[in-house]
């Protein structure tokens, strides 16, 4: 960098010229340095976030006593500690972001960053820059000096892919590619840059039946399902219901320091007894909103809602069009959408041999049903 002084005479006229010169490729190198350092700084500051969140998530603790967890359970602890990809599924809230957890946490990568996202939540048109990440100036509105995507981040850890049906087609074939070549190259860039990640996959969809319909490519589905782990709803394994109601029982209690609450038998065996639509993650709400509301210290039957108590049909399920529909729980809207639309569907497609008729009984097109059929990675006929 030069740095010029004029020096003029009286008459203003320039007569010299001071110039001062510097080397400036150090702070050139200096700078990079320090952008280096902020990316590594946001990819730290997300694990931190992160690691909050799944630390107040009962201690991180998975609870089981089932046959059925404990084989998952054992099979989950041998192939941590190889690099193998791997596949969960399951439906919602059955617990396979906690499973993805804890292959980490098992797996020779867990000093380094476990990286999480949400391929459903985010919009197709930043899916991929976040992924991958982009150069600068490779689109408008993109950061000044690029940004390093989560396959950079995760270097040397775990990049858990949740929801991974819901991954646009286009992004599945970078994604392919990147799991092929075991490199990225950012938005915008030439240069491939190598990663060395461990891929975790969830999805509550039926990942087979999208391949079928051509909205999941075969070959990232073969590439992903090197070793599938499906996690049975929890009506499909009551013995763990007991060990997971008295966790969040003292989890919840402790939490609002009232440590001799308790639950009566008949409600707990009302629990044990009912169908946990929404598994593990509805067991947790519920058992929340008994610990902070019920003032005795004994949580009877009757303090249960109806369709736990009294076998009503839930909301959703009654067939009196009149009666309104009770929200009993502040989840995500889109995930209650999801619950909602594919509880629907699955009500009106009994009886059913058309989809034609499922649209007449929901009043909409034939188009929007097979369109929700995929969307939910349901099967006509299930
Ligand atoms: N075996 C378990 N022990 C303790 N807590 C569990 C267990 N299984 C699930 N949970 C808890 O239930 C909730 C839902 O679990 P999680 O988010 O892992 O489900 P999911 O299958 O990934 O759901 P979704 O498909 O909706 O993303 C979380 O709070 C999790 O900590």
């Amino acid at each position: 960098m030069v740095v010029s002084t004029p020096i003029r005479d009286r008459a203003g006229n320039i007569v010299r010229v001071v110039n001062a010169s510097k080397d400036i490729t150090e702070l050139h190198e200096l700078e990079e340095q320090i952008r280096n350092l902020k990316e590594i700084i946001e990819g730290y500051r997300m694990q931190f976030v992160q690691l909050q969140e799944s630390q107040s998530d009962t201690d991180r603790a998975l609870i089981y006593r089932s046959k059925k967890m404990e084989d998952i359970m054992a099979l989950l602890g041998r192939v941590a500690v190889v690099d193998s990809t791997i596949l969960i599924t399951g439906e919602s809230g059955v617990g396979k972001e906690i499973l993805a957890n804890h292959v980490h946490r098992l797996s020779p990568r867990a000093d380094y960053p476990l990286i999480k996202i949400n391929c459903a939540a985010i919009p197709e048109s930043l899916l991929e820059s976040e992924l991958f990440g982009y150069e600068k100036g490779a689109f408008t509105g993109a950061q000044k000096n690029g940004k390093a995507g989560l396959f950079e981040l995760a270097d040397k850890g775990t990049l858990f892919l949740d929801e991974i049906g819901d991954m646009p087609l286009s992004v599945q074939a970078k994604l392919l590619r990147v799991l092929q070549e075991r490199e990225i190259t950012r938005i915008g860039g030439y240069n491939p840059i190598p990663v060395d990640v461990r891929i975790i996959a969830a999805t509550n969809k039926d990942l087979q039946t999208m391949v079928a319909k051509g909205t999941f490519r075969s070959d990232l589905y073969y590439r992903l399902n090197v070793i599938p782990v499906y996690i049975p709803p929890l009506r499909e394994r009551r013995e763990d219901i007991v060990p997971l109601v008295n966790k969040f029982l003292s989890h919840f209690a402790q939490k609002i320091h009232r440590n001799n609450v308790s639950l009566s038998k008949k409600a707990m065996s009302l629990l044990e007894q009912y169908d946990w639509p929404g598994n593990v993650r509805e067991l947790r709400n519920l058992i929340e909103r008994l610990v902070v509301t019920v003032e005795d210290d004994i949580i009877d039957a009757d303090d249960l809602p109806a369709h736990i108590s009294k076998g009503v049909p839930r909301p959703a399920d009654s067939p009196d069009r009149n009666e309104p529909i009770v929200v009993r729980e502040v989840l995500p809207l889109k995930q209650a959408q999801q619950i909602m639309e594919t509880q629907l569907l699955q009500l009106a497609a009994r009886d059913t041999s058309t989809l034609g008729e499922i649209a007449q009984k929901l009043m909409v097109n034939q188009s929007t049903i097979t369109r929700k059929f995929q969307k939910y990675g349901l099967q006509f006929g299930k």
